[in-house]
């Protein structure tokens, strides 16, 4: 029961460069994960195709894309997003409010329009390989730990139905935005599990703990000698925490 609903809480990164190398990944973990997460370098790839791919084999698709342009621009691009049937997607909270107001309301014209399920629409607070420091080097003085709510609260006003950011944010953007606004997590890691590029990390089980609602996991799982186990050991830990909230 808890590990069907962590399941479904499970993003993967098909962080990867072929259509082929992402069908295989898809027929290995679709019973494994509750999404599939499509970003930059796939999507630069094998275009719109894979999400058809994905979701012709059973999947969901989480588009992550990360919009961050001028308002029209966002808001068109954003209905695109749509079009393709994914579940979630994303644009950079940093794009300001008009730009996420304008992806939020065009989305539910169109959708309303056509007949489509609305999407998961989220902002990228500040990315999980930032510091203070990579914050200070582009001229913001305010520290991640106050960014964040406050990107966070901007999202929600701007009606975006939730965020990205780290698991060590989660406390944070709950005391400023609710119960009611999902927090997509990346930047997890197993305890054993190579912490790469990310900076601002926590394990699966810390992280379900603090309150998210999905996790993104890429590389523990894709690098494991045995990507189906590792998965399921992780989703096992996730609902292991459910269990005990
Ligand atoms: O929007 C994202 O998904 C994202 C936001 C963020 O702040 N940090 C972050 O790592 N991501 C994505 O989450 C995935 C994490 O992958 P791993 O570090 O391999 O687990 C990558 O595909 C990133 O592009």
């Amino acid at each position: 029961m808890m590990l069907e609903e962590a399941r479904k809480k499970l993003i993967f990164a098909l962080d990867v460069d072929s259509l082929e190398e992402a069908r295989r990944w898809v027929a290995l973990l679709h019973a494994k994960v509750g999404l599939f997460k499509v970003g930059k370098q796939l999507f630069t790839r094998c275009g719109p195709e894979v999400v058809h791919m994905i979701r012709s084999e059973g999947g969901e698709v989480f588009l992550d894309l990360k919009y961050h342009d001028i308002p029209n621009t966002v808001a068109m691009a954003s209905v695109e997003a749509l079009r393709l049937g994914v579940r979630m997607c994303n644009v950079h909270a940093l794009g300001g409010r008009e730009m996420m107001a304008a992806a939020a309301t065009k989305v539910r014209e169109e959708a309303a329009a056509a007949g489509l399920p609305v999407p998961l629409l989220l902002a990228v607070t500040i990315l999980t390989s930032s510091t203070d420091d990579t914050l200070r080097e582009i001229g913001i003085e305010r520290p991640v730990r106050e960014m964040v709510p406050h990107l966070a609260r901007l999202a929600r006003d701007a009606g975006m139905g939730g965020v990205v950011a780290s698991p060590q944010e989660i406390a944070l953007i709950r005391a400023a935005c609710g119960a009611d606004f999902a927090i997509v997590t990346p930047g997890v890691r197993p305890a054993e599990a190579s912490v790469d590029d990310q900076k601002r990390i926590m394990t699966p089980a810390a992280a379900i703990a603090a309150g998210a609602d999905y996790l993104v996991i890429g590389r523990p799982i894709a690098r494991a000698s045995d990507p189906a186990a590792a998965a399921d050991a992780i989703v096992a830990e996730m609902a292991a925490a459910l269990a005990a909230v």
